[in-house]
């Protein structure tokens, strides 16, 4: 391994385990205590014995090796006890751990920066760390593997270390050919033997580990396919395009070929793990043979009595399957910390975007005035310049829409007023004020905001209208009154705390697509922000009930500022302004009558285009052609 990469795993190593003292610093600690306990006991053993046979050799009071035999019973059960106790309460604090970090994790995906949510490279990290973290056993691993065989190490070296050193320095009679037994050579000579299968097995399981970071990625993409299959299949409403388009067969197919898959890396990661442990173990049994003849040596020339053979070999035999352990826990460790440290990355890196500290000043009438000056945007990691030096001033209590091709950048606007992303160049200010300098949470108060890929909850159509657990109901009421689907929610089994959709309650209902994005609307109006943006909601509904919702929705929110995106036509133009977009550039500003007026122009192409299709159809209604008419 290189200095670099070394350098890199002390650091995830690190990492994890201040994510461990950030989230939950008492398991540290019964880790601890556990690896203490546990140590213990094998160490006591050898003292009974050593002391046992030292005492029969040298013909000790039966009432003295009764004492011994009772204080022997009595450590013996109470660190049997105090580590049973102590792997409980480590196992609790494990737990508690995973808990907390999931919670973690689920908040900072709550709250990290849009920006960075939408990231690619955000998003695989985290994909790595859940699914890496699943296949390895995760951060419960770390603490039962990697961090109590740390811990058992440090105790073995202290207890093991003294005893060692008193072993060493013990003289016996002097033997002309033995006189090494007396000297510092007997202590490199245990040395050496016990760091031979160290070094051996350190090598072995490096190899394994070099063997498991190759397949990492094998690993990730076995767990993500996994987590797909499993998702896929579980999720009722994907059940229709199976049975519809007979895809059964296939995806069968697709999952026994991923198990396959799976099983050939499980068996040949288990082949080299069973190979390299098997080494191992036949090197530890030929070295505690050697061990117990070196200590006997010190018996032989009369150092020691022949019970601190068992004693001492016991206590080195001790160390040596401390230290084989806590390699082999350090090679699985090393693993672990590369798909942990992910996940402290993704918790602790914080965001680049500025969050800003003003606060937003509350006005009962409303006069909130936004500007952009001279805007131009990228998205993060592209190189397509997605909005192109615009500058517009939207006015207090303005009706706007906004219309364009797709892909001309209207809901990236969006996504800059809502400060989801930060212009690239130029600056947007609110009141005068560059936004980035206004507390971000707190401006985005003011912006009620339905995208088209706006989301219902499994929750209740009051939780989802109202995002919260206490809603009021007369608002509620109003709100779905003025999206339209009041009368449909009254028919639902229980109004409006009926849950949406079968995921968390069997008796949750499914709403058709129109529903849905009425609903949505309904939590737009009811959060009673001055600004109110509908971003294309109202895909899944025909012109005229789109134009009948735009028309309420703008009739009743009074002196809020609305800005409307549609692909509709119709529905634009009752607003007083329409802005055009066009391949990321505000190509044209000014209401229906006098962008039709100038008879040419990219308002006058769509709308024309538009209205051709509708007023020739023989199937259109009155209503539908005077919408379209010009
Ligand atoms: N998160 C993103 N990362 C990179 N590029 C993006 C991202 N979101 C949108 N784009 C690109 O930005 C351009 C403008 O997209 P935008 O969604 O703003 O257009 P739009 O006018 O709202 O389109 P539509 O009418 O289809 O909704 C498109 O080329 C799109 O591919």
């Amino acid at each position: 391994m290189s200095q670099e990469q070394s350098n890199g795993l002390a650091e995830k190593y690190l990492k994890v385990i201040h994510l461990v003292w950030e989230i939950h610093p008492i398991t540290l600690l019964y880790s601890f205590l556990y690896a203490l306990s546990i140590t213990f006991i094998p160490y006591l053993d050898f003292w009974f014995l050593g002391s046992i046979v030292n005492d029969l050799t040298e013909g000790s009071q039966s009432n003295q090796l009764l004492l011994k035999v009772i204080l022997f019973v009595i450590l013996t059960y109470l660190l049997n006890v105090s580590s049973h106790y102590l792997q409980k309460k480590r196992d609790d604090a494990q737990s508690q751990l995973g808990m907390l970090l999931d919670e973690q994790v689920t908040k900072r995906l709550l709250t990290i920066d849009y920006a960075n949510l939408e990231d690619p490279k955000m998003r695989e990290n985290y994909q790595k760390a859940a699914e890496g973290t699943n296949y390895n056993g995760g951060i419960a691993s770390f603490i039962n593997q990697t961090l109590t065989s740390s811990f058992q190490l440090l105790v073995a070296l202290v207890v093991s270390g003294v005893a060692l050193v008193s072993l060493s320095t013990a003289k016996g009679r002097i033997m002309t050919s033995m006189t090494w037994v007396n000297s510092w050579w007997f202590l490199v000579l245990i040395l050496g033997v016990i760091m031979l299968p160290v070094i051996i097995s350190v090598c072995l399981f490096k190899q394994a580990n070099l063997a498991k970071f190759e397949q990492f990625n094998e690993i990730v993409e076995i767990n993500r396919e996994f987590t797909y299959f499993h998702h896929t299949v579980g999720h009722y409403q994907n059940g229709m395009t199976f049975r519809l388009y007979q895809g059964t067969k296939m995806f069968l197919k697709k999952v026994n070929q991923s198990n396959i898959k799976s099983m050939a890396l499980f068996y040949k990661m288990e082949g080299k793990d069973f190979s390299y442990t098997g080494t191992v173990l036949f090197l530890a049994s030929t070295v505690t043979a050697l061990l117990y003849v070196i200590v006997g040596l010190k018996a032989f020339v009369g150092a020691i009595a022949i019970g601190s053979v068992i004693l001492y070999a016991g206590y080195l035999q001790q160390l040596l399957a401390v230290l084989l352990d806590f390699f082999k826990a350090i090679s699985v460790g090393n693993t672990i910390v590369t798909y942990i440290q992910y996940y402290y990355d993704f918790l602790y890196d914080d965001a680049p975007l500025k969050r800003g500290t003003l606060p937003v000043e509350k006005r009962d009438d409303n006069e909130y005035e936004l500007e952009f000056h001279d805007v131009s945007f990228k998205y993060p990691r592209t190189s397509l310049w997605v909005l192109k030096d615009f500058s517009l001033r939207l006015k207090v209590g303005e009706r706007v829409s906004v219309v364009g091709r797709n892909g001309s950048g209207k809901t990236t606007f969006i996504k800059l007023l809502c400060r989801l992303y930060e212009p690239t160049k130029g600056y947007i200010t609110l009141n005068g004020i560059d936004l980035a300098k206004y507390d971000r949470s707190e401006y985005q108060r003011l912006l009620a905001v339905v995208f088209q890929d706006f989301k219902l909850f499994s929750f209740s159509v009051a939780e989802n209208v109202s995002t919260n657990l206490s809603p009021d109901d007369q608002r509620v009421e109003k709100a779905l009154e003025i999206a339209g689907i009041r009368e449909q929610v009254g028919l639902m089994p229980q109004g409006t705390d009926t849950v949406l959709t079968k995921h968390l309650d069997e008796r949750g209902i499914e709403v058709s697509g129109g529903e849905a994005q009425k609903i949505a609307i309904a939590r737009a109006w009811y959060k009673d922000a001055p600004f109110v943006i509908l971003d294309e909601p109202t895909s899944a509904l025909d012109p005229v009930a789109e134009y009948d919702i735009y028309k309420r929705f703008d009739e009743l929110i009074e002196d809020k500022t609305a800005i409307y995106i549609s692909h509709r036509m119709s529905s634009a133009r009752f607003s007083q302004r329409i802005i055009v977009f066009d391949e990321g550039r505000v190509v044209q500003d000014g209401n229906h009558d006098s962008l039709m007026g100038l008879k040419s122009g990219k308002y006058y192409e769509l709308f024309t285009a538009q209205a051709k299709y509708y007023t020739e159809s023989h199937n259109s209604d009155d209503h539908l052609k005077r919408l379209f008419s010009y």
